[in-house]
């Protein structure tokens, strides 16, 4: 295995840094379960019925597309890692830090090309908020808007992070990867950055975070104690839409990489 500082991530240090992010999105779950499901704030109606806007985005929209101006203003795209939902017309970073050294390690046109944004967005939107959040409407659309944006980019940063991952296989197997990729054969490569067991593991533990992180503590004996999030519903997330859209993001990335 390669020294990772010098040499960028290695697929072991890749894998902490995705142990390490499911800690941030069972965390940011777990705190947009706090409201209720708020449909206002995903409606492109809401603001138009209520006369202040002529056209209409929703709540969502307006909230990510301008907190993600800001943050390009500090260079948060210049990360190779953090892909914007809203890419059009993102301003300049007012500022460029000195040791760039961490920017250059993915092939640049196969990063640009792998992008699942749009699925990441309708799956939260459509999938995960109807069996994260209870139904109602509590007014709370500041803090609904400050979690959905927190779970979104967490998500993002995770699945987006299948580039680094495909990055550091193609270089532990250049010759087995190049192979597929010459021949554009998606189900070959996707057989061979596929391993089960990791995946497992992964569902099994990010399970197992629900409970500890959910965990509702009681001060009395026989009070049952109780999970803010069903524990299942990380595993369930995971198994059905983060590990499968990480490994789209390493396909895309692998059919586009060049093998100069
Ligand atoms: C991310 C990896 O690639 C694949 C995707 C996984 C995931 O998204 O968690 C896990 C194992 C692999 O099948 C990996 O090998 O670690």
């Amino acid at each position: 295995m390669e020294d990772s500082t010098r040499d960028g991530p290695t697929l072991m240090s890749v894998r902490d840094d995705l142990i390490r992010q499911e800690d941030t999105i069972v965390f940011s779950l777990i705190e947009r379960a706090k409201y209720p499901r708020n449909c206002n704030v995903y409606s492109t109606s809401f603001l138009s019925e209520i006369g202040d806007v002529v056209e209409s985005p929703s709540l969502i929209d307006l909230f990510v597309k301008e907190s993600e101006d800001l943050h390009a203003k500090i260079g948060m795209y210049d990360n190779q890692a953090e892909v914007p939902f809203f890419p059009h017309d993102l301003p300049k970073p007012i500022f460029t830090p000195q040791n760039q050294a961490h920017l250059s390690f993915l092939n640049p046109v196969a990063s640009a090309s792998a992008n699942v944004s749009k699925l990441i967005w309708k799956m939260y939107l459509e999938q995960l908020l109807p069996l994260l959040t209870q139904e109602g409407d509590d007014g709370n659309y500041a803090s609904t808007l400050a979690c959905d944006l927190l779970c979104l980019q967490a998500l993002s940063k995770r699945i987006h992070y299948g580039k680094f991952v495909a990055e550091v296989k193609f270089r532990a197997a250049p010759d087995d990867y190049s192979f597929h990729i010459r021949n554009k054969n998606s189900d070959a490569l996707m057989e061979l950055l596929t391993f089960e067991k990791v995946e497992n593991i992964v569902k099994a533990r990010v399970e197992n975070k629900g409970r500890l992180f959910g965990h509702n503590i009681s001060l009395h004996d026989g009070e049952e104690d109780g999970y803010k999030v069903d524990p299942c519903l990380f595993s369930h997330l995971y198994g059905e839409w983060v590990i499968p859209y990480t490994k789209l993001v390493q396909v895309d990335y692998l059919l586009h990489r060049s093998l100069t």
